[in-house]
């Protein structure tokens, strides 16, 4: 089925206009060293800054662009009718490791910081991980499966532009937080004057918890919903990872606390741990995907009981 969706254009391109490098990027020189002795690259591949969204380079204007069209589109409507549409799980019958060569096709123009293929960074994080918490093997899996719902973006699964997939998250039916990255998109938001949605709580209430909210759609929730249907046994932690894991307005710049309940604290700190190695692994260091397979695999067989999924 082809899901049709209606995409509002930006009024005005408007590039580059607000100063100031990365707002959620701030860098504790204390923190650089991480609890397992991973060292933490001061640049990226291109030799900024990690996440700076308004350094200038081959790359910034298409960022724009995309955080752009993400901000004007991502309603609470739209959020509603896709997952109520992907819950269904009737697309595609594969096995994950299947999913992870799919996901070489595929291109993220949010990122400023990726330039190589998606299996290599899925591998690059989880052998990072596997490196400094060499016994929390379910940690490793969702290194490899965290970024696996960016097939939403491949003709058999419904092709949904970029800014349905990728980038950074947030929930809709509430205020949308300045920490976003390109905040300043969300002003052609027909969300942003809906006096519904936009006070702090919105549709919301103190600690309703994480699960409560219904999140922009894209990769993260799309893969949660996949693992859990598919009756994973990887811990919670991991499913919460999965799920929140482009949310930096929360997990890095530490707004919305005041929707989380006691578990989304606990689990929080997991993700914190994981969020260094998602985006500090990016680099042009090559993994070897042939020989690290079979340790992937052994895992897959571990944490999910059928071999094929529902996607
Ligand atoms: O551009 C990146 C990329 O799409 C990641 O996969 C996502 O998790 C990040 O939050 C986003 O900023
Ligand atoms: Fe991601
Ligand atoms: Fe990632």
């Amino acid at each position: 089925m082809t899901i049709l969706i209606e995409q509002q254009q930006p009024q005005q391109p408007e590039f580059g206009v607000e100063g100031g490098g990365g707002k959620d990027h701030v860098v504790d020189e204390k923190e650089l060293v991480l609890d397992g002795g991973f060292l933490v690259p001061h640049t990226n591949s291109f030799g900024q800054t990690f996440r700076d969204y308004d350094a200038e380079g081959e790359r910034q204007p298409g960022v724009d662009i995309f955080y752009q069209n993400n901000h004007i589109n991502q309603t609470y409507d739209f959020v509603q009718r896709m997952r109520k549409e992907y819950s269904k799980l009737n697309r595609v019958e594969m096995s994950i490791w299947e999913c992870c060569e799919l996901l070489n096709e595929v291109v993220d123009e949010s990122d400023p910081d990726l330039d190589v293929p998606q299996i290599e960074h899925l591998l690059q994080t989880a052998e990072a991980i596997r490196k400094d918490y060499p016994n929390e093997d379910w940690l490793h899996l969702t290194g490899l499966i965290h970024d696996l719902g960016k097939v939403l973006l491949l003709p058999c699964f419904g092709e949904l532009p970029q800014w349905a997939v990728v980038g950074d998250i947030f929930p809709v039916g509430c205020a949308f937080d300045k920490s976003i990255v390109h905040d300043k998109y969300f002003k052609e938001n027909p969300d942003y004057n809906n006096p519904a949605y936009n006070t702090q709580y919105g549709v919301y209430s103190e600690r309703c918890g994480l699960n409560n909210l219904l999140m922009s759609w894209g990769h993260d929730d799309y893969m949660y919903l996949v693992a859990k249907e598919n009756n994973t046994t990887l811990p919670s932690a991991a499913l919460f990872i999965i799920r929140y894991h482009s949310f930096y307005a929360l997990h890095t710049a530490g707004a919305y606390k005041h929707l989380m309940n006691e578990e989304d604290v606990e689990n929080l700190k997991w993700l914190r741990v994981f969020n260094k190695y998602d985006l500090y692994s990016k680099s042009k260091v090559r993994v070897d995907v042939e020989k690290l397979k079979p340790y992937y695999l052994s895992l897959i067989e571990k944490y999910f009981p059928a071999a094929k999924l529902r996607w």
